[in-house]
C-alpha cells in the first residue's frame, strides 16, 4: 500500500495528490517556469485555460492550466507558489472538469471566496475570480480564471422565472406574504397588484413607498400591454399577455455611458465626451488629479450631477429619464460622513432605515437589516458606541453601512478613503470590493491609488477626458511607468504639451504630431491631457474595455430606451474631438434630479422624533439652551426695577419690554441659526433621497418652537418674582403678564425664523454663527424702543421683530410711546416732545391681536424664505 508522504492517508500508487490531505506526493521540481512566478513546477499545456494570479504589491502572473490537478499553496511544494502569508501552505487544488476547471479548498484558514461568499469548492466559468481576503490587513489574492471553452453565452441576466397569471382574478405583489414576492427591502410589503379585467390585466399600485413603474411611468393602476415592463425596486417584470417574466437585476446591472459632456457657465466644458461600460458587480476607481473631473463624471454617472449632453443607460434603460424608477437601488456616500455624530450608530442606523424603507416595514425587519448592513462593514461590534466615538474609517464604514440598508445594487462613493491612515485605506477597499463581489456594482473616486489595483477597472481623467480605461496594472504600462507607483501617472497627466515638454521630445512625440495636424490653425500649445487621450483612443485597451463592451447589449428587458438617438462613441483610432459648447441644456435631463413623492407627515414624524433624540442627546448643547433662559432672567433681575411698569412715561417702563423682546429675539436665533447648516452632509443626502423640505423644515420649527416656549417662560416667571406686572390695565387679553408671555414667546419665533434663515443661506456653522451679530444688532439699533431713526430710516424698523414685540408690549402695558427729546418744543416732556418716527401704541384689544399677527406672518415668511433656499441648493453641484 502507498501512503500520502504528507498525512500518511492510503492512496493509490502513482497518485499525484492525496486524496485526504490534497497535497502533493513529490516535491516540486526546482526549475522555474516563468508563467508559474517562482518555485512553480512545469505544467502540460493541453488547453486554452489559464489562471491569472494577482497577489497584492505583484506584477499578474498567468498560469496555463494543464489536465493534471495542481495545487496552490504557500509551501515551495505547491505548483502555484503564493507569497502572501494568509495563503494557507497547501490552499487549494485546481483540477479539470469536463472543459473547465475546478477549484476546491484544501481544509485552508482563510479559504476561497466566490462572489464574496466562502466556498468549499467552484467550477469556474470563463472570467470568474475566485479570492482569498485576509480582514486583518485588507489584502487579497484574486486568481481569475480564463477559458474560451466554458464562456458563458450571454444568458438573460438575472432571469429569474415566468409567473403564470391564467385564471388569477388577482395577484399581489409584495415583499413577503404576497402571490408573487419580491424579497427585497425596496418593496413594500403590499406593492402592487395584477387584476384580470376585460380582455387583460391591469396593474395598481397599493400605496407603495417606492412606487410601481410600467415603461418607466410611476402608476396608480393602468392596464397592461404585451411587451410591458412592470419595474418594482430591483425587479422587472415583463407582462406577454398571460404570465409575466420576472428579472431580478440585483447583482446584474450595467451602466453604458455614452458621450458625456458637461458644460459649465455656457460653455466651459468641464466632462469631454466620455463613453465606458461598467459591467454588473465591477469595481471601478475614477482617479486624476484635482480639478480632474472625477466628481463630474461621478455626477453624470450617478445620475445626481447630470450630464448635459449624451447618455446613460442602466441595463438599456434611459438611465435620466428613468431615474425615479431606478433611484432605490442608488446608494450614494459623500465624502462628508451621513449620520448625526451625537447619536450611536444603531440609532441613526434605524432613523435612516426608516426615512429610506417602506413605510410598512416592520421593526423587526429593520433589526435584520441593521445586523447584516453592520456585519458586511465589520461594525457589529461598535452598533451601541456614539459615532462621534469612532475612528475615521470606521465613521466611513458606518455611513456606507447606511447606504446598504435600502441594498443597493448600484454604488457610488466621493472618496471613502480620504483622511484614513494607510491601513485603514486598504481595509476600505478590501470592503468595497467584497461589496462589488457580492452583488454590486461600484464606482468611487479616490485619489489613494496604493490599493486600486482591488479594483476591475480603472478610469484616469486628466481635464474633463478620460485618458485611460481598464484594469489598474495595463494602466501602469500604458503611461510607461515603471516605478508600479500609480502616482507617476499623475505627473505625467498635469500641464501644457510645451514642444520641448520632456514627454514631447519622448514618448508623445506621435501623438503630438497627431494633435498638430488636426490643429494646425490654432496656435497654443494642446494639454498632455490631449495627448494621453490621442493615445488612448488609438490603443488595444480602448478597443477591447470600451469599444467592444459598448458593442454588447445587455441582456435585460428595457423599460424605455432613449427617445434621442444614443451618440455613439468614438471609434478606436479616431481623433478624440472637443465637445461642443453650443449643445443645448434639455430640462429634462440636465441638472439635478426631483425628489420622489413620498408621504410629508410621515417623514415629518420620523425628522421630529430623530430631531428631539438629537437634542437629547447632545447634553451639554441642552443645558446650555435649558440653563440661559434662567441665567439670563437672573441677570435681568438685577436691573429691573419692581415697579417698572408702574409709571409708563419714563424710559425705566420702556427698558423691561425692551431686553425681554431683544433677549427672546437672541434665544430664537441662537437656538437655530446652525441647526440646519450643521447637518448639512445628511441633508444633502437624504434630499437626494426622498427628503421633502416642508416636512424637514416643519420638524425643526416645531422642536424649536417648543424650546423657545419653554425659555419664553422660565424669563417671564422669574421677571416677574420681583417686576409687579399687576398695573391695573383693563385692555389687554390675557392682562400684562400673559399678553408679555405672548409676545416674548412670538417675538422669539422671529428669532427662530431669522435663525433658521441664516442657517440654510450658509455652508458652515462657523458662519452661521459669524453672521448672529448682524442679526441681532438691527434689534436693538431698529427697535424703536431707546434710540430713534430719521423718518426716512424708520421703515427699517419693519424688518425686525424686536420693533412688532415693542409695539406689542407698548400696547398691551399702556406704555407711552417714546418720544425724541431732540425733538421738543418746550420742556422735554412727552407732550412737548415728537414721537419716534412710525411708533404707535394704541391700548385696544385689536391692535394687541394684529401686532401678535404681524409677529406671525414675519416668522412664517422668514420660513417660506428658509425652504426656497433649500429648493435653490438642490440646484447647486
Ligand atoms: N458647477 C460647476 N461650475 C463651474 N465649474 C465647475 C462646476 N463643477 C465642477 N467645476 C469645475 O470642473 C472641474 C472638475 O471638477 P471636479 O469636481 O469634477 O474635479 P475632481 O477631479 O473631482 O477634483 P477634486 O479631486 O479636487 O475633488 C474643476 O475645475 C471644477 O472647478
Amino acid at each position: 500500500m502507498t501512503r500520502c508522504i504528507h498525512c500518511g492517508a492510503a492512496i493509490q500508487p502513482n497518485t499525484k495528490f492525496c486524496p485526504s490531505c490534497g497535497k502533493a506526493q513529490q516535491a516540486a521540481p526546482n526549475q522555474a517556469s516563468p508563467a508559474f512566478g517562482s518555485g512553480a513546477t512545469t505544467i502540460l499545456h493541453s488547453s486554452m485555460a489559464f489562471l491569472e494570479v494577482q497577489e497584492t504589491g505583484q506584477a499578474p502572473r498567468q498560469i496555463p492550466l494543464a489536465n493534471q490537478p495542481i495545487t496552490f499553496g504557500r509551501k515551495p511544494d505547491n505548483d502555484i507558489i503564493a507569497s502572501s502569508r494568509f495563503v494557507s501552505s497547501h490552499h487549494a487544488r485546481i483540477e479539470p472538469e469536463g472543459q473547465r476547471h475546478v477549484i476546491i479548498d484544501l481544509g485552508s484558514t482563510n479559504g476561497l471566496l466566490f462572489q464574496s461568499q466562502r466556498v468549499p469548492r467552484h467550477s469556474f466559468n470563463d472570467g470568474d475570480s475566485v479570492r482569498i481576503g485576509d480582514p486583518v490587513t485588507g489584502n487579497f489574492v484574486t486568481l481569475t480564471y480564463r477559458n474560451q471553452q466554458v464562456a458563458t453565452p450571454p444568458a438573460e441576466v438575472g432571469h429569474v422565472s415566468r409567473f403564470d397569471l391564467s385564471n388569477k382574478p388577482a395577484v399581489t405583489i409584495g415583499r413577503e406574504g404576497s402571490a408573487l414576492n419580491l424579497p427585497n427591502p425596496q418593496v413594500s410589503r403590499n406593492h402592487a397588484e395584477i387584476r384580470a379585467i376585460q380582455g387583460g390585466h391591469e396593474v395598481r399600485d397599493l400605496g407603495s413607498t417606492n412606487g410601481t413603474f410600467v415603461n418607466g411611468n410611476r402608476i396608480n393602476a393602468t392596464r397592461l400591454n404585451r411587451g410591458d415592463v412592470i419595474q418594482v425596486g430591483p425587479f422587472k417584470l415583463v407582462y406577454d399577455g398571460m404570465s409575466l417574466d420576472q428579472f431580478d437585476q440585483r447583482g446584474a446591472l450595467r451602466i453604458d455611458a455614452h458621450s458625456l459632456v458637461r458644460l459649465v457657465g455656457g460653455n466651459r466644458v468641464i466632462l469631454n465626451n466620455v463613453s465606458l461600460v461598467i459591467e454588473p458587480r465591477e469595481f471601478i476607481a475614477l482617479v486624476g488629479g484635482s480639478g480632474a473631473g472625477k466628481s463630474t463624471l461621478m455626477g453624470a454617472l450617478s445620475g445626481y450631477n447630470r450630464a448635459n449632453k449624451g447618455a446613460v443607460l442602466v441595463n438599456g434603460d434611459d438611465y435620466y429619464a428613468n431615474f425615479d424608477a431606478y433611484r432605490a437601488i442608488l446608494g450614494y456616500v459623500p465624502q462628508d460622513d451621513i449620520l448625526h455624530s451625537s447619536l450611536p450608530v444603531d440609532v441613526a442606523l434605524r432613523y435612516t432605515a426608516k426615512l429610506r424603507l417602506p413605510a410598512d416595514t416592520a421593526s423587526s425587519e429593520i433589526e435584520t437589516r441593521i445586523d447584516r448592513v453592520l456585519k458586511d462593514v465589520e461594525m457589529s461590534a461598535h452598533r451601541g458606541k456614539q459615532v462621534n466615538q469612532l475612528s475615521g474609517g470606521q465613521r466611513k464604514r458606518v455611513s456606507i453601512s447606511s447606504e446598504l440598508l435600502a441594498d443597493p445594487s448600484l454604488f457610488f462613493l466621493d472618496e471613502p478613503t480620504s483622511g484614513l491612515d494607510p491601513g485603514l485605506e486598504k481595509k476600505m477597499m478590501y470592503t468595497l470590493r467584497q461589496l462589488a463581489d457580492s452583488g454590486r456594482t461600484i464606482v468611487l473616486v479616490t485619489h489613494a491609488t496604493a490599493n486600486i489595483t482591488q479594483c476591475d477597472h480603472v478610469v484616469f481623467m486628466a481635464d474633463g477626458r478620460m485618458v485611460w480605461f481598464g484594469p489598474p496594472s495595463e494602466a501602469l504600462q500604458f503611461f510607461n511607468v515603471t516605478s508600479g507607483d500609480f502616482a507617476d501617472i499623475y505627473t505625467k497627466l498635469e500641464g501644457d504639451a510645451d514642444p520641448n515638454h520632456p514627454l514631447i521630445t519622448t514618448e508623445l512625440r506621435q501623438e503630438f504630431e497627431t494633435w498638430r495636424q488636426h490643429n494646425n490653425q490654432v496656435r497654443q500649445v494642446p494639454r498632455l491631457s490631449e495627448l494621453w487621450e490621442i493615445r488612448f483612443r488609438n490603443s488595444e485597451a480602448y478597443r477591447k474595455y470600451i469599444w467592444e463592451r459598448l458593442q454588447r447589449a445587455p441582456q435585460v428587458p428595457v423599460m424605455t430606451p432613449p427617445q434621442a438617438p444614443i451618440p455613439q462613441a468614438a471609434v478606436p483610432g479616431a481623433y478624440p474631438n472637443q465637445a461642443s459648447t453650443s449643445i443645448p441644456t434639455s430640462a429634462a435631463s440636465a441638472g439635478r434630479p426631483k425628489p420622489p413623492p413620498v408621504s410629508a407627515m410621515r417623514q415629518f414624524g420620523i425628522l421630529t422624533r430623530r430631531y428631539l433624540r438629537l437634542i437629547a442627546a447632545d447634553r451639554r448643547n441642552l443645558a446650555i439652551l435649558l440653563l440661559q433662559a434662567p441665567i439670563i432672567s437672573l441677570i435681568l433681575l438685577l436691573v429691573a426695577k419692581a415697579d417698572a411698569l408702574h409709571d409708563p412715561r419714563y424710559a425705566d417702563a420702556r427698558m423691561i419690554p425692551f431686553l425681554l423682546g431683544a433677549v427672546a429675539v437672541w434665544f430664537g436665533i441662537l437656538n437655530s441659526a446652525r441647526e440646519i447648516t450643521k447637518e448639512g452632509p445628511i441633508y444633502r443626502r437624504e434630499r437626494l433621497a426622498n427628503l421633502k423640505i416642508v416636512p424637514y423644515l416643519a420638524s425643526k420649527v416645531v422642536v424649536l418652537s417648543g424650546l423657545c416656549l419653554i425659555q419664553s417662560v422660565i424669563l417671564m416667571v422669574i421677571l416677574n418674582f420681583k417686576v409687579d406686572f399687576d398695573i391695573g390695565v383693563t385692555h389687554a387679553p390675557f392682562g400684562v403678564w400673559g399678553g408679555f408671555l405672548i409676545t416674548t414667546f412670538l417675538t422669539s419665533l422671529t428669532g427662530l425664523g431669522v435663525g433658521l434663515l441664516i442657517s440654510a443661506s450658509v455652508s458652515s456653522s462657523d458662519k452661521a454663527m459669524s453672521i448672529i451679530p448682524f442679526a441681532l444688532i438691527p434689534q436693538i439699533v431698529f427697535a424703536l424702543a431707546l434710540l430713534p431713526l430719521p423718518s426716512a430710516l424708520a421703515p427699517l424698523s419693519f424688518f425686525v421683530g424686536s420693533r412688532w414685540a415693542m409695539q406689542a408690549y407698548g400696547s398691551i402695558g399702556g406704555l407711552t410711546e417714546p418720544y425724541d427729546t431732540g425733538k421738543c418744543v418746550g420742556p422735554p416732556l412727552p407732550q412737548n416732545c415728537e414721537v419716534f418716527p412710525t411708533v404707535n401704541y394704541s391700548y385696544n384689544a385689536g391692535f394687541i391681536f394684529l401686532t401678535w399677527f404681524i409677529l406671525i406672518a414675519y416668522t412664517l415668511a422668514c420660513f417660506a424664505l428658509t425652504a426656497w433656499l433649500l429648493k435653490r441648493r438642490d440646484k447647486e453641484a
